[in-house]
């Protein structure tokens, strides 16, 4: 289970909180939606649970323990722009390699091209890269995935391919996934369960996600 307890955070002391007091809880598994509007924290939301952000209070367990400050984190997150995460001067098999080993079958499974491991990120398209970027973080060590806005910027069957490449890993390897979108047909689509924080008022009293 993936567990931010009474969590809250503003990016300093003068700032309002971006969140207050929130609890929240990803089972293996769950597909859950993220729903709000722009600016209401969805990314800030996201990054705490993957240990890019450190909560202000409160803690983000993954079966009890905390994340690791260091080695490979069982939540990991993958962005609209993907190509924000690889190294632009590195091929992309160096790139998937910095991420553990991406056996065959899931290069086959993502429709990923031998030829393009050779390939700088420069020479790809957007949706290449972007099915790289989650093919390179569903190894064995990811337990919950965090996607926020991974198909935004992408074609109507561009978008279908890659969630149902992605859902599939999930569901076989019984890893817990967030979808942060604004496109409320695709939350409906294929989440489980829909979290709205769309208008939320942080009160400082106990909310539960
Ligand atoms: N590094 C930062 N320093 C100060 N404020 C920040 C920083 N990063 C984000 N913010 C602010 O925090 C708030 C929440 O941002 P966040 O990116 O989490 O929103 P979001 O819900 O993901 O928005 P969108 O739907 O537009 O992507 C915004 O008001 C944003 O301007």
């Amino acid at each position: 289970m993936l567990e931010a307890e009474h969590i809250s955070y503003r990016f300093a002391d003068t700032q309002p909180w971006i969140i207050q007091n929130a609890t929240l809880r990803i089972a293996p598994g769950e597909v859950v939606g993220l729903h709000g509007h722009s600016g209401e924290g969805k990314t800030t939301l996201a990054k705490i649970l993957a240990g890019y952000l450190m909560p202000d209070k409160g803690t983000v367990r993954v079966d009890q323990a905390p994340l690791p400050s260091k080695g490979y984190c069982p939540v990991q997150m993958v962005f609209q722009h993907p190509e924000t995460v690889l190294n632009p001067r590195w091929c992309i098999r160096d790139s998937l390699l910095e991420a553990g080993t991406v056996p065959d079958e899931r290069l086959r499974h993502f429709q990923l091209k031998k030829e393009w491991l050779e390939r700088k990120p420069h020479e790809l398209s957007g949706g290449e890269l972007q099915r790289i970027a989650i093919a390179r973080v569903l190894g064995t060590g990811t337990r919950y995935l965090l996607a926020d806005e991974i198909t935004t910027m992408l074609d109507a069957i561009t978008q279908v391919q890659i969630w149902t490449a992605l859902l599939a890993v999930a569901k076989k390897k019984n890893i817990g996934a967030m979808v942060i979108s604004h496109d409320a047909q695709l939350i409906k689509r294929i989440c489980d369960r829909v979290i709205n924080i769309a208008g939320i008022q942080w009160k400082g009293g106990d909310t539960t996600l």
